[in-house]
């Protein structure tokens, strides 16, 4: 965002899935990258998208100072040429806490071509035609063959999302999972790593007439302390999901914020969190993560942090042990204290493993898969304003294709692990983003 953004007011009322619609329509249809999101415990859903597609490729992570650019960061677990890191500088940025208005930095490249077309789109009669199709859907009304073939659009929903140039990823049977968690707990045994992640993607076939937005409202409500997200850009495709997990956060009270989150049980209907108990296994796995945190901090010769925990949290239908860390930033000066812990802290121990580069060799030789962007992170850097960032890691999420979904999870191994526990694990965390696909 401009210092002084042109703020633009939507031409005539709308409701929130309708303007999201719009600007999600408009954006795709330029071919454009665009994120919305919804922060934990927030009442508010924002969105943003960029004018175009080249300046979203940064291939950094990004820097966290509040003189950087303020957009949306989406990172790969691992930085490849196959999954670009992309930062979608916020061109335009709509909150819905001030609804009438869009934000727009009419000086980003693109913006004199795209803006004017951007108003028109706007425009009450574009609204009212994205209004009609989903009267459509929502009493039932597939869009047809035809009108798909003539859109050129894809049969999950009206809307032309991006789709990932990189094959669908292999799928893990049972057998071969649990094949994985065994050798995991062999290099472990063996002393090459202490602790390792391993994770899994699975395919489902789209339920009939499927719609992204929707699914991104539901996942909304259904998850309120999650950071819930649906990010579709060019050379990435699309995901979504609701993750539970911040890796940093920068906030308007000058604190900078991390968490070790790791050890997971299935949360039993109408028991309050704080009653579960944890095997020693989920206890050291969750430890070793606040080791590495601990570590990160240690690296930078910072000692003035605050830490809290681990305590047990709610994630949907899952329990997990946290420990929070923060630092107030206003009595230690530490201006890139945000950027250099994000370089440290991803992929934490929480997703790779410990020590870090064995862990994630070992994924990169067994593991079989791509894990793409699950297990990167995402989320507003310098938005709502500078100085303020959140970004999480992409978790319980999943990756949109034409006619499929491509859901991941992951389990973290130790010494004790059991492969078919493992498994029922991942099976577990699934249900997470796999909800709304029932
Ligand atoms: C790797 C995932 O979760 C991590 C975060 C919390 C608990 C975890 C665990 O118990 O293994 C994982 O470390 C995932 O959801 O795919």
């Amino acid at each position: 965002m401009s210092k002084t953004p042109l703020i633009i007011t939507w031409p005539a009322p709308a409701t929130l899935p309708n303007q999201l619609r719009c600007l999600t329509a408009f954006a795709l249809h330029y071919g454009l990258p665009v994120a919305m999101w919804r922060l934990p415990q927030a009442q508010t859903t924002q969105l943003c998208f960029s004018f175009s597609a080249e300046a979203a490729l940064t291939g950094l992570p990004p820097a966290l100072e509040a003189t950087a650019p303020a957009g949306f960061a989406f990172f790969p677990f691992r930085d490849t040429d196959h999954n670009p890191a992309l930062f979608i500088p916020a061109d335009v940025w709509f909150d819905s806490a001030q609804p009438r208005e869009l934000r727009i930095n009419e000086t980003a490249s693109g913006a004199a071509t795209l803006l004017p077309k951007l108003r028109k789109w706007l425009a009450a009669e574009n609204l009212d035609s994205r209004t009609k199709n989903q009267e459509d859907e929502a009493a039932g009304h597939d869009l047809t063959t035809e009108k798909l073939a003539t859109n050129n659009q894809q049969p999950t929903t009206n809307l032309p999302w991006h789709v990932s140039p990189q094959p669908v990823p292999h799928e893990a049977s049972k057998e071969e999972y649990m094949a994985l968690v065994e050798r995991g707990v062999a290099a472990i045994e063996a002393g090459q790593v202490l602790k390792v992640v391993s994770s899994r993607a699975v395919r489902r076939p789209l339920p009939a007439g499927f719609d992204a937005l929707r699914a991104f409202v539901e996942l909304e409500h259904r998850y309120p302390l999650a950071f819930a997200s649906l990010v579709s850009a060019p050379g990435a495709g699309t995901w979504f999901g609701a993750t539970p997990e911040t890796l940093v956060q920068l906030t308007e009270d000058g604190r900078f914020c991390t968490m070790a989150l790791a050890g997971t049980q299935p949360r039993p209907p109408a028991h309050s969190p704080y009653t579960a108990v944890w095997r020693q296994k989920e206890i050291e796995e969750q430890a070793l993560v606040a080791r590495y945190v601990v570590s990160c901090f240690k690296q930078l010769r910072l000692r003035e942090y605050d830490e809290t925990g681990p305590r047990t949290v709610a994630a949907g239908e899952l329990l997990h042990l946290r420990t929070d860390f923060s630092v107030n930033l206003r009595r230690v000066p530490f201006p890139t204290l945000g950027t250099d812990m994000l370089r440290l802290l991803h992929p934490t121990s929480a997703v790779g493993g410990m020590p870090k580069q064995a862990a994630l060799d070992f994924l990169h030789q067994y593991e079989g898969y791509d894990r793409a962007y699950y297990s990167g992170f995402l989320g507003p850097v310098n938005l709502p304003v500078a100085g303020v960032s959140r970004l999480y890691v992409n978790l319980r999420g999943l990756q949109l294709r034409p006619t499929e979904a491509i859901l991941y999870a992951g389990t973290g191994l130790t010494v004790d692990s059991d492969p078919a526990r493992e498994w029922q694990e991942t099976e577990l965390k699934l249900t997470t983003v796999g909800a709304v696909l029932n």
